[in-house]
């Protein structure tokens, strides 16, 4: 779960009222403390830079630079606003021996505690501080950034202008959803959350992103009873590929296999192709011939002539849900008629649009991915899923928005994409909830791809070959 700034300091100041001065700092700096003490190895002989700005996110690093100190660390600061620093954590810090440094006379480091901003940034990093983050860039030694790296919005994780690449960003209190999304999840590095106590004040906020752990998973993923039978697990329906892209119909049917249905029908002109690759499958070449379905995933490889089309409106006519990618995305973007009948669907509908994809469909994403994800799912009245690095999940009229947590840039590769659609139309045909139904299967591909990269490069087959492990584990 990640909390937007608002939230957090409404949490921070019901908590501040209840603990004693300082506490929730003292927490947050010894934290920082500990993870810098992991990175560094060792503590005697070692040497931590601070980049301290002019508010409590330097008040942290001070905090931790003493604690650091304690612990035999030689630690310098350097003070970016040298006239507005903490006064109580500088003079703790100088109480230990730290010592205060100009930024050109900063030679080695073995580790850069990143104090510049925290949650108070707003707008692009300050020219004062811009030097020093360059600086910062140039030497070898990773970074730890506090609660978030600096130049990245806590709210968006937009970055424009400079900002910090961290190794690590120990964040206190509660994720927030710049390190999870955008830009600012690529800065984040590794995010480790730290309970400084604010859980129960955030407890009723809802929060602004969710993301679906393993644990959440084992619970949500569809599996066969004891009274089931094939059509009582429900039955998804394909249509994908084209004679030109018979692959995408066999990646798609592929992975529409495992979400947990009890069939899979496909409807379209690669049925030879489908039927050598998956035996089990029932085909026609139509979605009028295809029979009864509990779901369809519309769209990967489909091409975007005459039969596309019709394929495209039987489906959007059902009444069932819809997942639809690719060409069916580029389709709708390019016909009135049919983004009108995608507005007037009263049964789920589920768009997986890449970032051109997206664009073509709904203008410019700018750098807030998750608020062009949630106009778009407004405008039509449908889930939209905006995969990229952190895959953004947006359900319509103020539903939850999911941004999901695995995978890897090896997913990046053709028919990566056929893979995920068709497993979230099996998701659906099994009944879960669009959104989460969206959310599962990003999670599940995202595996998928990690496990398959542990072998080596990643293909789009290989994931169908991972999939059947993940699930397996994950329930
Ligand atoms: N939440 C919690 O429970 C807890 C929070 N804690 C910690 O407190 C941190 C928040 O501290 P904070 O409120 O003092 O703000 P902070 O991030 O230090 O920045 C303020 C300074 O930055 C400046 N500034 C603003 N924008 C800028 C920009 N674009 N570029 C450059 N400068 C910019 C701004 O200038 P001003 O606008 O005032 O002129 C002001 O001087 C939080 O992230 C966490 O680390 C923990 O200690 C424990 C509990
Ligand atoms: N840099 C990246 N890091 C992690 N995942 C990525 C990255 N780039 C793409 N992906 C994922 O790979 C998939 C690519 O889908 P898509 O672009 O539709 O591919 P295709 O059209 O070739 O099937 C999506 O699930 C997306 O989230
Ligand atoms: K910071």
């Amino acid at each position: 779960m990640a909390y937007s700034v608002e939230q957090i300091r409404a949490a921070e100041r019901s908590v501040l009222a209840q603990v004693p001065d300082g506490a929730l700092m003292a927490k947050a700096a010894r934290a920082v403390a500990t993870r810098a003490l992991d990175l560094l190895g060792f503590g005697y002989g070692a040497r931590a830079v601070l980049l301290v700005g002019a508010g409590d996110n330097g008040g942290d690093a001070l905090y931790a630079g003493a604690d650091l100190r304690r612990r035999g660390v030689s630690v310098e600061a350097v003070l970016a606003v040298p006239d507005r620093v903490h006064p109580a954590a500088l003079a703790a810090f100088r109480a230990c021996g730290g010592r205060v440094v100009e930024l050109a006379d900063v030679s080695r480091a073995d580790v850069i505690i990143d104090g510049l901003v925290g949650i108070g940034a707003s707008g692009p990093l300050r020219d004062n501080l811009v030097p020093v983050v360059r600086r910062a860039a140039e030497l070898p030694a990773p970074v730890l950034a506090i609660d978030v790296p600096s130049g990245v919005d806590p709210d968006t994780g937009a970055v424009a202008g400079e900002a910090v690449h961290a190794a690590v960003t120990v964040c206190p209190g509660g994720l927030k959803p710049g390190l999870l999304v955008g830009e600012g999840r690529v800065r984040a590095g590794r995010v480790e959350l730290v309970d400084i106590g604010l859980g129960p004040a955030l407890a009723d906020a809802q929060p602004a992103l969710r993301r679906l752990t393993d644990r959440d998973l084992a619970t949500m993923l569809p599996r066969p009873e004891p009274g089931d039978d094939k059509y009582t697990r429900g039955v998804v329906g394909v249509v994908a590929g084209s004679a030109e892209y018979p692959g995408a119909a066999q990646l798609a049917v592929g992975s529409a296999r495992l979400g947990g249905v009890g069939a899979v029908r496909y409807a379209g002109y690669a049925y030879v192709e489908v039927s050598r690759a998956h035996p089990d499958v029932l085909v026609s070449d139509t979605v009028a011939l295809a029979g009864r379905v509990q779901a369809w995933t519309i769209g990967p490889g489909l091409g975007r002539d005459d039969h596309a089309r019709a394929s495209l409106r039987a489906v959007l006519d059902s009444d069932v849900p819809v997942l639809i990618d690719a060409d069916g995305l580029n389709l709708l973007a390019e016909d009135g008629a049919l983004a009108q009948l995608l507005r007037e669907r009263s049964a789920p509908s589920v768009l997986t649009p890449h970032d051109r994809e997206f664009e073509r469909l709904f203008g410019p994403i700018g750098t807030d991915r998750v608020a062009a994800a949630r106009r778009a799912a407004d405008r039509v009245g449908a889930v939209v899923l905006l995969k990229g690095f952190a895959t953004v999940i947006a359900a319509p009229s103020s539903g939850p928005v999911f941004v999901n947590g695995t995978g890897t840039p090896e997913l990046a590769t053709a028919g990566s994409g056929d893979v995920l659609s068709g497993l979230i139309g099996s998701l659906l045909a099994a009944g879960l909830e669009p959104a989460l139904a969206a959310a599962v299967g990003a999670h599940l591909h995202g595996r998928a791809g990690e496990r398959a990269a542990q072998t080596g490069p990643v293909t789009a087959p290989d994931l169908l070959g991972e999939l059947p492990g993940v699930i397996a584990e994950l329930r």
